[in-house]
């Protein structure tokens, strides 16, 4: 078992990962909490296979359980959604002194989180995920979100879980497609701080040698997170190159309405294209961008798209790193080295190239 503290004053909390942990997070929240009342947020695919585990776990800890399922998919990470969650929250009378846990990947993750951020202006909330992407990256550091419309997780908060519990054994059950999504933001901590991870990946074979080095690749990806969000919260900074992919990534997402590319998809796009550019002009060390395409491609995500960039630099403008008539982009010097650059959204079109 591994625990990692979440060092962030007041806002600390623990991340414990550990096979076979789902029966047990009953008992550990009991430790965590005097609520008489947790509400599960989760959707219809965790809740077919997990949804009886969850609920006796909890029980196990004293709780009374409500658990509250969405429709699987990013295209109802939305206000539509969350509108039917609220309701069910107040259905459930669920008070301040009770909590939230999100119980599934990171769709219902920020969705949930964000439903614990703004219910009664906050509920204390717990994260239990169970995709590669949540137990790697959006279960941890506190952006809880929703899309618009217009864009990305343009309605959320940062506001941090109490606890993270991560159990590996509940990716045994996780579609293939979800296995290589969740990858490539692991791929993306290995290109802007571990360039060891880049390297497990870009060598990973079978689907068992994957299952040996899960926990590895969870940790070294968790410690990648913790040290950007403890170093810069507020994403004002250094945390902004856990972005790297992901202005061109959300675009795409957003240009199909959230319903034909996953985020992972979006992002490991995103890493090849802004690569291949900023190593033609002169950024990027020689050579990196065949490595990020050859790993991307290794994992089986795709590593272009067929749209004209003028396309997609309008969404670009919706991205949080603008401000103003300038963007921030995270590009890498190297593998393992990220840094951010400051650019002319009136030059974007020098950076986003499509074909
Ligand atoms: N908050 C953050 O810091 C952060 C970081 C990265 C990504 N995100 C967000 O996370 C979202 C993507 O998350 P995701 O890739 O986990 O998608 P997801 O939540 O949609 O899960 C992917 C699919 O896997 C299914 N599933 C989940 N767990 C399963 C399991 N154990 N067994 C079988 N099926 C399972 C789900 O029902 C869904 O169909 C995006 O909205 C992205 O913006 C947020
Ligand atoms: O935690 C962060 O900071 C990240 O950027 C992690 C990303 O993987 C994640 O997709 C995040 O939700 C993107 O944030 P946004 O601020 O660009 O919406
Ligand atoms: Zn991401």
């Amino acid at each position: 078992m591994a625990v990692v503290n979440m060092d962030l004053g007041k806002e600390s909390y623990k991340i414990e990962i550990e096979r076979g942990l789902l029966p047990h997070i009953g008992e550990k929240i009991r430790k965590l909490t005097k609520a008489q009342k947790i509400a599960v947020i989760t959707d219809n695919h965790v809740q077919a296979i997990y949804g009886d585990k969850i609920r006796e776990s909890l029980q196990q800890g004293d709780f009374h359980v409500r658990i509250i399922e969405m429709p699987a998919g990013e295209e109802n990470k939305n206000i539509h959604v969350l509108e039917g969650v609220y309701n069910e929250l107040c259905d459930f009378n669920l008070s301040r002194d009770d909590a939230i846990v999100t119980f599934s990947g990171g769709v219902p993750g920020d969705l949930g989180g964000f439903a614990a951020a703004s219910y009664m202006r906050g509920v204390p909330f717990f994260q239990v995920p169970t995709t590669i992407l949540a137990q790697i990256d959006s279960s941890v550091g506190g952006k809880v979100a929703i899309d618009l419309p217009g864009g990305k997780n343009l309605a959320g908060a940062f506001y941090q879980p109490k606890g993270v519990f991560i159990d590996p054994d509940l990716l045994d059950t996780l579609p293939t497609r979800y296995v290589h999504d969740g990858l490539a933001e692991a791929l993306k901590y290995g290109c802007i701080g571990d360039p060891e991870l880049f390297e497990l990946l870009e060598n990973i074979g079978s689907e068992e040698d994957l299952r040996n080095h899960m926990e590895e690749i969870i940790l070294r990806s968790v410690l990648q997170k913790k040290k950007f969000v403890e170093e810069d919260r507020y994403d004002n900074g250094s945390r902004q190159m856990l972005n790297f992919g992901h202005t061109i990534g959300h675009a795409i997402e957003r240009y199909f309405n959230y319903s034909t590319y996953t985020h992972g998809e979006g992002v490991a796009i995103g890493m090849c294209l802004l690569t291949e550019q900023t190593e033609r002009l002169g950024i990027t060390e020689k050579g990196t961008a065949e490595r990020v395409i050859r790993a991307v491609h290794h994992l089986s995500l795709p590593t272009s798209i067929a749209v004209p960039a003028l396309e997609l630099i309008p969404q670009i403008m919706h991205d949080k790193k603008r401000r103003g008539g300038e963007i921030t982009l995270v590009v890498l010097d190297k593998i393992g080295k990220a840094h951010l650059l400051k650019v002319k959204t009136s030059e974007l079109d020098k950076y986003i190239v499509t074909e």
